[in-house]
């Protein structure tokens, strides 16, 4: 459906925004895009919706080239963009009606589809107070609302959750996978590596503008097959000998200590721990499987050098970024 084949986008100045960009969304698709800051997202959704025009490559929709096709781009993309809605003086029921018309949308459909939104996002208590009184995380639903509200078959989703309280994220999300059910190709740029974990069926990481990793959650952990998490709060001062084998050098966040050991030796592990917790060098620990966040850090971290997840090696990782 939406296929973009080897985007670069260089900026004045010479800043190479995206660097041979090639990536498929499928209809009924979530797509995450995840990265650094500056790392290339919002200039690859931004030519997408025909916003930017790539230096190279090219962006099709269901055949039809976007780049020559601007109009048809923004059109048939919606774009929640990373910045804050313009709101001051509209209160969030005028504003995603307002959308809704200009994308397309009947009078009556527009009012039905905004009161429908609102609710489902349960703002509708701010209905009509205008943007200037508005928290933020009610402005960011009030910015999804007018994305969604008449989307055409791509939704491009920049941080979508920043600002959102964790129960109203629930009912982004369930708002994010009804647009997919009904056929429509969803690509959603986050930081939130837990949260994309959870939610996309599919991601690429970007690094300096490349795609440096590509699949669903599950293909990218597939290199840390039968790789744990051991993670331990020392207490203050403890220096920390490990008397087992881990598959990469320790990752420390101030007193948060985090091991990647071998699943065989998961006995020995929580034995060690244990011993430490009731000795009281440690005062918690947990032993979980290796997330997509430590993924994510191998890649993209500090010392990070490998460009495919699957060969990341022991000596690769970099800090913990929590
Ligand atoms: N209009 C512009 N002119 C010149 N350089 C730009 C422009 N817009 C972005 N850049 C540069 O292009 C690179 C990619 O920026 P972009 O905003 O696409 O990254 P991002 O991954 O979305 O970052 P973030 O996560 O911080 O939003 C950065 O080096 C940025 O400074």
């Amino acid at each position: 459906m939406l296929h973009l084949s080897e985007v670069s986008k260089e900026y004045r100045r010479g800043v190479r925004a995206n660097d041979g960009v090639s990536l498929n969304v499928a209809p009924g698709e979530v797509f995450g895009l995840l990265g650094h800051n500056g790392a290339g997202k919002t200039t690859l959704i931004n030519q997408v919706v025909g916003l930017l025009s790539p230096t190279t490559g090219t962006i099709t929709l269901d055949g039809v080239d976007l780049v020559a096709n601007p109009a048809h781009a923004r059109r048939q993309c919606a774009l929640m963009p990373q910045a804050h809605a313009p709101l001051d003086g509209l209160s969030p029921r005028q504003a995603v009606q307002m959308l809704g018309r200009i994308r397309g949308a009947s009078r009556r459909r527009a009012i039905e589809c905004a009161d429908a939104l609102l609710a489902a996002l349960d703002i509708t208590a701010w209905a009509d107070t205008t943007g200037e009184r508005l928290s933020g995380g009610v402005r960011r639903l009030t910015a999804y609302a007018m994305a969604a509200v008449e989307p055409g078959r791509v939704v491009m989703l920049d941080e979508p959750t920043n600002d959102v309280d964790p129960i109203r994220r629930r009912l982004l999300w369930q708002q994010v996978r009804t647009l997919a059910a009904e056929g429509r190709a969803v690509v959603l740029v986050t930081h939130n590596v837990a949260e994309a974990e959870r939610s996309v069926d599919r991601l690429a990481v970007l690094d300096h503008g490349r795609v440096v990793a590509k699949g669903t959650p599950a293909e990218l952990r597939a290199g840390t097959a039968g790789e744990l998490r051991l993670e331990l709060l020392v207490a203050t001062g403890t220096p920390l000998e490990t008397p087992i084998p881990t598959r990469a050098p320790t990752r420390r966040t101030g007193r948060r200590h985090v091991l990647s050991i071998d699943a065989a030796t998961a006995p020995q592990a929580l034995e060690w721990a244990q011993r430490l917790r009731a000795d009281g060098h440690i005062e918690e620990f947990s032993l979980t499987p290796t997330s997509l966040e430590d993924v994510y850090v191998d890649l993209v971290g500090p010392g990070a050098t490998s460009a495919d997840v699957t060969t990341a090696a022991p000596g690769e990782s970099g800090t913990l970024v929590s």
